[in-house]
Formats: C-alpha cells, structure tokens, sequence
C-alpha cells in the first residue's frame, strides 16, 4: 500500500464526520452515474433503431473504460470516431436545483440519468425545468454553465489541461478547473463557453485514468471505475482523498483486501446493508405516514359514526312526532267528517240551526287544516333527515372501504418492512462473522450533570460537540445513561453464550476514573453487573446441557505498577510470574477454586476483593489504580463422545485511562500513572497491529496485553465497554475514550475458532 492508504489511516480518525458525508454522496452517485453498456446500448437502440452502430461504438467505449486501458494504450483506442454522428451537449436546469447534461444524437436528445443511465430525455421532464442557453437574454454566458468568462483556453496551459476527441466536434479542449463538482469541463468552441463533460467521455482523459488507475492500486476491493471515478470528481481529483474516504466507508474490509486476502465480501455486504438500511428507512416512512393516515381514517369513521347515530335518533323521533300527528290528523278527520255528516243531517232536518254551532264548526275546520299544514312540514322535515342520514351512511361506507384498504397496503408495507429488517439481520450477523470477533459499546454513566455537548444520535451513533465542531462516532451499541444493567448485559449475552462453545472470551471495561466501568462490570449488591450476570448465564447454560459435564474455575488477579499479583491466595498476596510457550500464556501458582454455584462465586470475589483492599492500603493506593481481571475457566466433557473442550471468561476492569498530564500525579502516583499508561497503550498498539493485520502483534509489551493475549488473538471473541462521563469538565477524556472504542471498532480478530490457545493456569 502506498502513501495514500497510510495517510487514510489518519485522516480517517480526524476527519469522521467529513468523510462520512462525502461517503454518502459517493455511495449516492457511485455505479449509476455511468450506465452499464448493455443498457446503454439497450436503450440507444431502442430510441432508434437506426442508430445501432452507434450504440456499438459506445457499447465499445464504455467496456474499453470499464476495463480500464493500460497505460500504453493511445487515447485514439478508447474515443469515438464515427465521423457521421455529431453530438451537442446540453445543460438542462430541473426545478428542484438539479443540473442534467444532456446530448443530442442525430435528432434524439438524450441525457445521463443516475440510475437508468444514458436514456432518451424523458418527455415529462420538459415541463419541469428549462434548458440553459449558454447565453441569457443579456448575451453573456449563463452563469450555471459558464466556467469563468475569462479563462479563455489559451491561458490555461498547464496540466490540467488535455484535449479529447468528442465525434461530431472533433478534437476538443478539457481543462481540469479548482472547484469541487463538475471540475472537468471542455471548450466549446461554438458557444465560446467552458461546458460540463460527462463522465463517459472523461474516461478517455489520461489524466483521470492515472489517478482512476492510482485509486485501483491502493484498494484492489474497490473494483467499480465508475465508482471511483464519481468519487474522484467529488475529491477534486485527489486519489488520496479518494482513498481516505474509501476507508471511512469500509474500513477494515479494505485493510484485510490490501493485505492480500481477495475477499471482498464485507465490502459488498456493507454495501447491501447501506441499501437496506435505505429501504428500511423509506419503508418505515411510508408505514408511519400510513399509520398517520390510518388513524385520521379511524377518527373520521369514528366520528361519521357518532353522527349516524345521532341522526337516526333524531329520525326515529321524527318518525314517532309524524305518527302522533297523523294519527291525531285522522282522529281529527274522522271528527270532522262526523260532525261534516251529523251537520248535514241537522241542516236538512233545521233550518234553523245554532248560529254557536255554526262557528265551532269552522273553527274545527280551521284546526284541521292547520293540522294539515304542520303535518306535512314535518313531513319534509322527516324526509331532508332521511336524505341526511342516507348520506351519512354513504359517508360511513366509502370511509370503510378505504379504511379497509389503507389496512391491507399497510400490512403489506409492514410485511415488506419485516423482510427487510430480518434480511438486513442477516446480513448483518454474516458481516459480524466475516469481519471477526470485537463487538464495541459504549455507555454514558447516569448523571444530573449531563451537558449538551453529547448527542446520541441513535442505538449506534453518538457525537461530541467540541469547540463548534461534531465528532461523531459508531459503536456496534451506545447505551444511553438511562440504560439498566440488564440492558448492558444483553449485548454481551451472545458472545458468552459462545464460552460454553469452546470460544475464549474477553470483555474489558475502558474509561477514565468514575465514569461507570466498575458499575459495568461488577455493579451493586441490588444491581449487578456484567460479571455476576455472566456467571450467571454460564452456570444456567451449563446446567441446560447435560450431556456435557462442565468443571467451571474462577482466578482473580491485579495487575499493578507492571506486577501481577493473585488475590485469591491465602498468604497474603502473592506476586506470580507469566510465562509462555507459543500462543499458550501460563501463570505458575496461580490459585484457582472450583464453584458450583452463584453463591461460591460471590463469596470467593468478596474475598478476592477483600485481598485487594489490603493490599492497596498496604500499598497506600487506590484500587481504581490497578486492572482488575476475573478468569473463569471452564472444562467440559462430553459425557457421550468423550469430547473435551476449554475455554476461559476473562473479565477486566481496566485501571483509569486518564491522561498523566491530567492527574498531575507526582512520586508514587506518577509511577503508577506511568504504568497505567504503558499497559493501556499497550494495549492500543495491540488494536492496531491487529488492525494492519501485522505479522508482529506487541503483546509482550505490557503485563496486561500479555496476559489477554490467548482472549485477544485471532482465536477469541472479544467485548470492549467504553465508559464515558457525561459531565462537560470531562469533555477531554471523553473524546480520548471515544477515539481508542472507535478505532478498536474496526479491528477484525479473524474469523473465531473455537478450542485453541488458551491460558493455562496455575501450572
Ligand atoms: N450507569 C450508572 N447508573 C448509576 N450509577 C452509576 C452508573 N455508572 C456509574 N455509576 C456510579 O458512578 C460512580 C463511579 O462509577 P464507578 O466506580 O463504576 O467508576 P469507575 O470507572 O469504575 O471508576 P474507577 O476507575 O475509580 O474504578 C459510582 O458511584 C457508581 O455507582
């Protein structure tokens, strides 16, 4: 690997964020900004058919590219020549700010989309935006297209300049301008104007081909050209730049390919992960937005339901006032005609009738036609009601159907959305196994003081705000302050799971003092930590199994001031030596007890703690000084096959990460603060070796890598807590904390393989 990928390394601790966005738009613009010659030639022929040759010329072309030439091959091989076709380019300005490059060819205008590729420029579009005359009304050259008015081609000799064959043109002149997108542009003689050249004909410029080529060599995994050469444009044409944002898109899967393994499949599994992890997000749009809608459906029904209901009442006693009425209309009528029969029988018979008679009978008329009238107002006043309520009801049906529809495309959504989620998963978990074994968390002790300068951005992501600037960093988990123990320990349950299968397992808790790894690893009587709940699992799986006869061994040392010491010796303390042979790591006199149970557990680290105290009195230090490791053993046989397997559960709470500078540690604390800073250096150069896949991993160089070698080598699973404070004061140790868990995040210890070195105690 040359400079470039050497200086990626560092550019890509200090430029996360930067490089994360252009990774974005790189990823966004890569393998569709140059469409791939059989559908180019698909769709030219399609457009029209005549123009098949063409098509094949380009066809031609864009695989000569694709391939990428040789350095002795002349540009002459790779350009267009056919002397009939003549090509305009156009720039094509779209309402939402977005800038097409268009071209005609023999009348069909056509223009390079980002996922189609070269298609005929679609008719729709037309109303959408307009085509910049490279000269505006003024006459002067539109700013959108215009390089610089000024630049004319004859000043610009140096070598950014070139010259292309564009067919149709004939030999025109590029120039490679200072800005960051679109830099390379070509002289248009006929419109005197600097205009955009697409990336099909840039292939064919020697100078992008160099770096192209230069980008290819640094990362042989990177095998898309027109990826890199989408990425170069955005990186001004800087194959280092280029290089460093690769990595800050793939990290280590580029590492393992450049040193020599020709596995590219993280690369292409991070890849379809990226593009699920899209798709979920735009499905999980849509099923909120239907969602949304969902309940606004809901609450409408709901309401022309209410409104049913109210209407019908009000019909019903309608229909009750209409019955009363007309039934009293009848009693009416039938007095009426009564009285009309019995008066015509006593006009006959008396002239003379009652004039008093004479006038209740027409006021009962009047009555009776006033009856009348109100009887049928209340008849068109029961019928607007029926009307209203057969509306309604029509309402209230029309709402169902769509209610019903809108569930059926969201169960469809939500079906698709739980594909791609378990699809997604899997990848994940295949991605998880390729890249090895280092799961990284960090979690943020739980604090009133909590500033503003953390953001959890999401189960993965935190930044730092610091001197108006954002770092953001990714973990494989970030547990908020809120988050319980039995949160933390869900994380780490897999991989001790794994234990019982033969693996080494490690977990290490890192962070400054007081910021929460004792709390992560031991916790309290009432909420325990990561330890106790461990042995707790590895007690309750050994017992599940029972075929297999499990012999499970707990040591406990400290590592301080560079000694190893056992606490569980009872002469005291006992200061032991390390000793190996090969990968096998032993600690001669190391005492070990078998337990069978929680409670022997917690009675030997009781005392084991206990020991420390003394010590450290006797000592005149504190315990948080020192690194504290528990390691469980565990011996299993299977009592069928006779098959035996060990494997070990080392637990360290790390001494405190805190700068020397910052404790401003004199005599006794200087020295300890100095063998602190060895040892956990120490163990960032491990990290890295194991990140450069070095052949010479430094686990001697310290007491404490020394001894986690067999946990922390290509043969273990391993579990990193990155404890961070979240009180501001500590802003400095947090970014430090947070750098040595994001550079561990990229390590790969190689693919696990259960049942190899080991430590061999007490030997
Ligand atoms: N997530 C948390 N929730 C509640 N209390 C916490 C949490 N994390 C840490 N604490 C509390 O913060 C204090 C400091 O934590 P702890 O002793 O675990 O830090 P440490 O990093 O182990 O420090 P040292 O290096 O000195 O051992 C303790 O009182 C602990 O109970």
């Amino acid at each position: 690997m040359g400079t470039g990928a050497s200086k990626a390394q560092s550019a890509q601790k200090e430029n996360v964020v930067d490089n994360e966005e252009k990774a974005t738009v790189i990823q966004n613009c890569s393998a569709s900004t140059l469409p791939d010659n059989t559908s180019i030639r698909q769709q030219i022929v399609q457009s029209n058919p005549e123009d098949e040759e063409i098509s094949e010329d380009i066809e031609q072309m864009v695989t000569i590219t694709q391939k990428v030439p040789k350095p002795q091959q002349t540009r002459a091989e790779i350009s267009l020549e056919t002397e009939d076709v003549s090509v305009t380019f156009e720039s094509f300005q779209h309402q939402s700010g977005a800038l097409y490059t268009c071209f005609t060819q023999n009348g069909v205008r056509m223009y390079f989309d980002d996922e189609k590729g070269i298609v005929p420029f679609p008719q729709e579009l037309y109303n959408q935006g307009k085509f910049l005359d490279p000269y505006d009304e003024s006459g002067s050259i539109h700013d959108d297209i215009r390089q610089d008015s000024n630049e004319n081609p004859s000043h610009l000799e140096n070598n950014r300049t070139n010259s292309i064959c564009i067919p149709g043109k004939g030999m025109v002149m590029t120039y490679i301008f200072e800005e960051r997108i679109n830099v390379c542009k070509y002289y248009d003689n006929d419109s005197d104007a600097w205009l955009i050249l697409p990336l099909l004909w840039e292939m064919n410029l020697d100078f992008i081909l160099h770096r192209v080529q230069q980008v290819k060599e640094a990362l042989p995994a990177i095998t898309d050209f027109k990826e890199i050469l989408a990425a170069l444009r955005l990186c001004n044409y800087d194959p280092d730049e280029v290089i460093s944002t690769f990595f800050a898109m793939f990290g280590d899967s580029l590492q393992s390919n450049i040193n020599g393994q020709q596995n590219f499949e993280p690369i292409a599994l991070q890849r379809e992960i990226s593009k699920k992890d899209k798709k979920i997000e735009v499905l999980n749009k849509k099923l909120q937005e239907s969602e949304s809608e969902l309940e606004t459906l809901r609450l409408k029904c709901k309401y022309f339901e209410e409104e049913k209901r109210h209407l019908i009442q009000q019909a019903e006693s309608l229909y009750e006032k209409v019955a009363e009425l007309q039934n009293e209309q009848a009693k009416y009528l039938h007095e009426i005609s009564e009285i009309k029969c019995k008066n015509t029988q006593i006009t006959d018979k008396l002239q003379n009738y009652s004039p008093l008679n004479k006038g209740l009978l027409i006021k009962m008329l009047r009555d009776a036609h006033e009856l009348s009238i109100s009887n049928n107002k209340l008849r068109v006043l029961a019928t607007s009601g029926l009307s209203e309520i057969g509306l309604s009801m029509e309402h209230v049906r029309s709402m169902t159907m769509s209610l019903r529809s809108s569930t059926k495309e969201i169960e469809e959504i939500r079906s698709l959305y739980q594909r791609e989620t378990m699809e997604r998963k899997l990848l994940y978990n295949q991605l998880q196994e390729l890249r090895g074994n280092i799961r990284v968390f960090c979690r943020c002790r739980l604090d009133d003081k909590k500033g503003e300068h953390l953001e959890f951005l999401s189960d993965e992501d935190i930044a730092v705000n610091c001197n108006s600037s954002k770092k953001r960093f990714r973990y494989d988990q970030v547990f908020l302050p809120q988050c319980t123990q039995e949160d933390v320990f869900e994380g780490t349950l897999p991989i001790i799971r794994s234990c019982v299968d033969g693996y080494n397992v490690c977990i290490l808790a890192y962070g400054q003092t007081g910021s929460g790894k004792t709390y992560t690893m031991m916790g309290t009587e009432q909420k325990p930590g990561v330890n106790i709940r461990s042995i707790r699992e590895l007690l309750h799986i050994c017992h599940e199994r029972e075929r297999v006869k499990y012999v499970i061994r707990i040591s406990m040392l400290e590592i301080y001031n560079e000694g190893v010491w056992d606490l569980l010796s009872h002469d005291g303390n006992k200061q032991l030596e390390i000793r190996s042979h090969g990968k096998v790591v032993t600690l001669p006199g190391l005492t070990e007890m078998e337990v069978l149970n929680e409670e022997d557990i917690k009675r030997i680290m009781s005392f084991g703690e206990k020991n420390r105290t003394v010590a450290s009195t006797k000592m005149n230090t504190e315990s948080s000084r020192s690194h504290l490791i528990v390691i469980f053993t565990l011996n299993g046989v299977d009592t069928i096959s006779g098959i035996a397997s060990s494997s070990t559960l080392t637990l360290c709470d790390l001494a405190g990460s805190e700068r020397i500078s910052k404790t401003e540690a004199i005599g006794q604390r200087l020295v300890e603060a100095a063998a602190i800073n060895k040892s956990l250096t120490a163990l960032g150069q491990v990290f890295t070796a194991l990140k450069t896949n070095s052949l010479h991993v430094p686990y001697r160089n310290s007491k404490l890598t020394h001894l986690l070698q067999p946990s922390l080598s290509g043969q273990a699973k391993a579990c990193v807590f990155v404890n961070i404070s979240p009180d501001v004061k500590d802003l400095g140790e947090t970014l430090s904390s947070l750098q040595f868990g994001s550079s561990i995040q990229q390590i790969a210890l190689g693919k696990p393989n259960p049942q190899s070195s080991n430590i061999k105690l007490g030997h």
